[in-house]
């Protein structure tokens, strides 16, 4: 399909409809509410006060709040979360707007790019939430940015973009993989070492798409080449960030180090820049540099007097020459961190925050390439001439919350659009899954990947016997349907939110919890999970007093990770069939695909067999005596 370049303005338009729903939903919530109710459905922050201030990387302000009778805050804050800072009493509409860098129940610390406003630390203030635009602003100026490659190698780049031109390929070259690599991930490697453009890593679940990329990665840098790992979510940035640092490079995590996993921590930059000889020093400055200017504010406000204004302002202006020689020296400490890496690891989203504005690279990995919106993966192609997306076109697809945006095509990812653009050419499939025993990997591939997987021998006959102690015995096979229909487990709407969920589905469920923790399972090697949040809810709250190691999540929550044990409540049951997003096949897909030795399934058959791919699962089951009836199952009721 060919385009001209106003596609790139309707992606932007695309992406202003998402905002604007993220907005209208935020309001939504907040509609008519005082600020009590903000305060207790933890929108709003009330009668804090400055109680430490410190002097954090990059000039930023470190300044935490409590409450003013040091009590708890009735609902939770979040590290990387953005806020606004109000006086509490004041006419003062600019606000302060500041990012949550360490969140306790009773202390928040935030971080402001630069000093922030006098009210601030004088006097009780007022924090709001608010929606994060940086990432919007960050993204359209992207787009604008990608629009405008008009010469050269760079106009080559947009026209394969726009699918007007077909990607090219050098020869393919022989490597010695760092690790064993099985013959479709090898073919993968070597493919995206030879791609000139792009190339696709097709990785179903488990078949070790960021292995994958991370062999990419050390036989790039054998190269000489210096890299950039991204993707759209922090967890996905991490696993890559880890996998290149056992690989035994170079990698360094740049991030809001609130938002980076603790294990990674001492490869962030802002961790090891604080190392470097320059850093120490300008670390000197902004401390001088601070103190100046609180003797300044002292002045100001220990009454007026000439002598003490003129003071004041010697000490402002001198204060403002010494942060720039500190931010000067900061910024060169940063990019001799920078240049040293031989890998940059970052979200698509932070790649233009600022320290990384004049970065480029040889080669751009992508991960999770099929949750990332167009305009966000479109990034990672600004910074590299080539780039290795990897992904999984059959598991969810990012989340948008603006129906007319997703109807639009922004919940087609990058990687399925260039996938329809230049054929099955551009891309290779991994097939070796090392997650699933067969039988729970049967089903799926059947029905999502056309039967071409293969369980790898390490892992096609793991059980859950394997795990338990030799005296437990328990009816576990790697797959069991437990069926529901007739029992009259109606599905029951919560009324705030129009999420559903079944108080029948979740005793059964509960009650498997308790037989399986019996019989000597982890509980961090079990997991429920389901496609509704109002029955995540409603099971969480049943199943994390048995034990708070118990993951219980929604399905789109639970992507890309794997247990032992994964029990599933599908939560529908009604007499008219309706089946609502359970229809998505790529949600059930991922729910399907998380578990190692036990996948224990609960459903209604009566409500599910009116859709042909729940009647061919049901069918499975039942051919491979992995379904049971609730009729013939223990009561919950008679659980212990
Ligand atoms: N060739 C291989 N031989 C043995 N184990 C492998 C091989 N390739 C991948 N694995 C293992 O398979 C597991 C999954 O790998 P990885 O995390 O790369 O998968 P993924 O496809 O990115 O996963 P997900 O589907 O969860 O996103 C890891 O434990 C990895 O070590």
């Amino acid at each position: 399909m060919s385009r001209d370049v106003s596609f790139f303005d309707s992606l932007g338009r695309l992406l202003t409809l998402e905002r604007e729903a993220e907005r209208a939903r935020m309001e939504a919530l907040a509609e008519g509410m005082s600020l009590q109710q903000r305060a207790e459905q933890g929108l709003s922050f009330l009668d804090l006060e400055s109680i430490e201030e410190e002097v954090g990387l990059g000039g930023r302000v470190l300044v935490t709040l409590a409450r003013k009778d040091r009590a708890r805050f009735p609902a939770r804050l979040d590290n990387g979360d953005q806020v606004a800072v109000f006086p509490r009493r004041s006419e003062v509409k600019e606000p302060a707007r500041a990012l949550v860098s360490r969140a306790t129940a009773t202390r928040v610390q935030l971080a402001f790019d630069r000093e922030p406003p006098p009210f601030v630390h004088e006097g009780l203030l007022r924090l709001d939430r608010v929606p994060n635009d940086v990432t919007y602003e960050r993204v359209r100026a992207g787009l604008t940015r990608v629009k405008a490659l008009d010469k050269g190698a760079a106009r080559r780049k947009r026209e394969v973009l726009l699918g007007n031109e077909h990607p090219r390929f050098d020869s393919l070259r022989e490597f010695t993989p760092t690790r064993p690599l099985n013959p479709e991930q090898q073919d993968a490697v070597s493919r995206a070492l030879a791609a000139e453009d792009f190339f696709l890593v097709h990785g179903p679940p488990g078949t070790g798409k960021s292995t994958v990329l991370a062999e990419v990665a050390a036989q790039a840098v054998s190269r000489g080449q210096r890299l950039l790992c991204t993707a759209a979510s922090n967890a996905a940035v991490d696993h890559l960030t880890d996998l290149c640092l056992d690989k035994g490079l170079r990698a360094i995590r740049v991030g809001h180090p609130a938002r980076v996993t603790p294990r990674l921590q001492e490869h962030t930059l802002d961790l090891v820049v604080e190392e470097h000889p320059d850093r120490v020093l300008s670390r000197e400055l902004f401390d001088e540099a601070f103190s100046l200017l609180g003797y300044a504010r002292r002045q100001r406000t220990q009454g007026r007097s000439r002598e003490r204004f003129a003071n004041a302002r010697a000490s402002t202006t001198e204060a403002k020459s010494i942060l720039d020689e500190a931010r000067a020296l900061e910024r060169k400490a940063l990019r001799s961190v920078l240049e040293r890496a031989q890998v940059v690891c970052v979200t698509l989203a932070s790649l233009e925050s600022g320290v990384l504005s004049h970065e480029e690279f040889d080669l751009a990995l992508l991960d999770e390439a099929t949750q990332a919106t167009e305009p966000l993966a479109l990034l990672g192609f600004l910074r590299a001439p080539k780039v290795i997306l990897a992904g999984d076109p059959q598991q969810l697809p990012p989340t948008v919350l603006s129906q007319e945006a997703a109807k639009q095509g922004l919940a087609v990812s990058l990687f399925e659009r260039l996938l329809s653009d230049h054929g099955e050419g551009v891309k290779r499939m991994l097939r070796e899954q090392y997650r699933m025993n067969t039988a729970i990997m049967s089903f799926p591939s059947q029905q999502m990947y056309g039967g071409e997987l293969r369980a790898h021998p390490s892992v096609a006959d793991r059980t859950l016997a394997d795990v338990l102690p030799p005296e437990a015995s328990m009816d576990a096979p790697p797959v069991l349907f437990l069926d529901t229909a007739g029992k009259g487990f109606d599905e029951e709407q919560e009324k705030d939110t129009g999420s559903l969920f079944n108080r029948g589905e979740a005793d059964l469920v509960v009650a498997r919890v308790k037989e399986l923790l019996a019989a000597g399972l982890e509980p961090r090697e079990l997991a429920v999970i389901t496609p509704y949040r109002a029955q995540a809810h409603a099971l969480r709250e049943r199943v994390e007093p048995l034990s708070p190691d118990i993951e219980v999540d929604t399905v789109d929550a639970f992507q890309g990770r794997e247990k032992d044990a994964i029990l599933v409540s599908l939560t529908r049951s009604n007499s008219e069939a309706q089946l609502g997003f359970l229809t998505d096949l790529r949600r059930i897909n991922v729910a399907l695909t998380r578990a190692r030795r036990h996948l224990f399934v609960v459903g209604d058959s009566a409500t599910l067999s009116g859709h042909p791919f729940y009647a061919r699962f049901i069918e499975s089951t039942q051919e491979a005596s992995s379904y049971r009836s609730a009729w013939e199952w223990p009561d919950p009721a008679d659980a212990p």
